[in-house]
């Protein structure tokens, strides 16, 4: 057993922390504020292969390791969450989804788009009517011969907007519950493919969440991902890589968060001393760092497990549940830390602190989390 980071992972690392402070931190505040979508941010993103870092080289991707993925959610989250949501989902949920279940045709004419950033994706599991219970699918995928016809509504997509690629989750067999649930890649533009509103939300802003409506819309067999009644399998693989993103952007959010306040702290004075010489905000501080290296781990541990080929199922929904708790946690101590200042705009823990809240939810919320981890404990 080691703790070192290669070389490799060294130089991803500093390669996002770069792009984040050069590239994000200016403009971060303002597109919260005015709820932008970072377009010319995410581009640059794919640019550098931030956009579909795991995936092979033979599709244009990274070919990185999930360790190196981590590391790179991380520091892009510790300055602009809503970024490193478009990052997350493109590739631990899209690209993964399609380089792991599709066709050799669908990963030409898709994946390799995907892996560059030219096209960005979306993964429309939720619905109006399921959230948490993803078996209580309603949007559905009739077959018509060479097609099928894809009727219903999607909620809460990230990407809603700026996607190209849509992989949508639909029943193809209500009788047969989950097992009839498939896995299909929508283009935008399709007829009947809609757009709906675009959310106006407390925290990460600048993603562009949109709920998707289907009337009718025409999808090509080929276009279906694996076999009929593999959808609701395909959601839920997905979605334990899926996890690990979202873990790592939490601790990203949290470590962001701790950061500013350890710089803040030794910079502030009141009662004649800097602030960080009172033991209440040095006891803050540690257990910021403490709370923020054992979140590390449980990443970094799930990120590993998959590397190795392991069952990783577990390790990421511990790692999803406690690094959300943690950002929360930290997010709120770094706005006390701050004072006054931690309540406005300029000093960004607030934004951060709002931020964190989605990390509990989306992708599972934490409740969900503790269903997954307490079944497999209990089985
Ligand atoms: C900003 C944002 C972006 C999102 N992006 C996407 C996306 O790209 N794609 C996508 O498909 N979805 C996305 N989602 C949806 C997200 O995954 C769901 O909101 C989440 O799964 C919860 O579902 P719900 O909102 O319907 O809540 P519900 O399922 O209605 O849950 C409400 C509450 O009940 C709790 N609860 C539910 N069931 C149980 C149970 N059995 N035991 C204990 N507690 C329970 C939940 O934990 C929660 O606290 C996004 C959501 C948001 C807000």
């Amino acid at each position: 057993m080691h703790f070192d980071y290669t070389e490799e992972h060294l130089t991803v690392r500093d390669a996002a922390r770069d792009f984040a402070q050069t590239e994000l931190l200016p403009g971060v505040i303002e597109r919260d504020t005015e709820a932008k979508f970072p377009h010319e941010q995410i581009k640059k993103m794919g640019e550098l292969g931030f956009m579909g870092m795991m995936v092979d080289p033979k599709y244009n991707g990274g070919g990185m390791d999930t360790v190196s993925y981590v590391l790179a959610m991380e520091e892009i989250s510790k300055i602009d969450a809503s970024a490193s949501v478009s990052m997350s989902v493109n590739n631990s949920l899209v690209c993964w989804g399609l380089e792991k279940y599709g066709s050799e045709e669908q990963k030409q004419k898709y994946l390799t788009k995907l892996a560059t950033g030219e096209l960005i994706g979306a993964f429309c599991l939720s619905e109006p009517e399921a959230g948490s219970d993803a078996t209580s699918q309603k949007t559905t995928a009739e077959l018509q011969g060479d097609h099928y016809l894809l009727n219903g509504t999607k909620n809460w997509i990230t990407n809603g907007n700026s996607a190209s690629v849509y992989l949508v989750i639909a029943q193809t067999d209500p009788e047969k519950g989950h097992k009839g649930i498939s896995a299909f890649i929508v283009e935008k533009g399709w007829d009947g493919f809609v757009i709906g509103k675009k959310e106006d939300k407390l925290g990460i802003r600048g993603s562009d969440t949109h709920s998707l409506m289907f009337t009718d819309v025409k999808v090509p067999v080929e276009n279906r991902i694996g076999d009929e009644g593999f959808g609701f399998r395909f959601a839920m693989e997905t979605l334990n890589g899926g996890r690990i993103g979202i873990a790592a952007q939490a601790l990203g959010i949290a470590s962001g968060a701790y950061e500013l306040s350890l710089a803040y702290s030794k910079e502030r004075k009141a009662f004649g001393k800097p602030i960080s010489q009172h033991q209440a905000i040095q006891f803050k501080l540690a257990d910021m760092a403490t709370q923020i290296e054992a979140a590390r781990l449980l990443v970094l541990k799930s990120a590993w497990l998959k590397d190795q080929g392991k069952d990783y199922a577990d390790a990421s929904a511990m790692a999803k549940l406690y690094a959300s708790e943690v950002a929360m946690n930290v997010t709120v101590e770094a706005v006390q830390v701050h004072g006054g200042y931690g309540y406005v705009k300029e000093y960004h823990v607030e934004r951060m602190m709002r931020d964190a809240k989605i990390t509990q939810i989306y992708e599972g919320t934490s409740e969900i989390q503790k269903i997954v981890i307490s079944r497999s404990i209990l089985r």
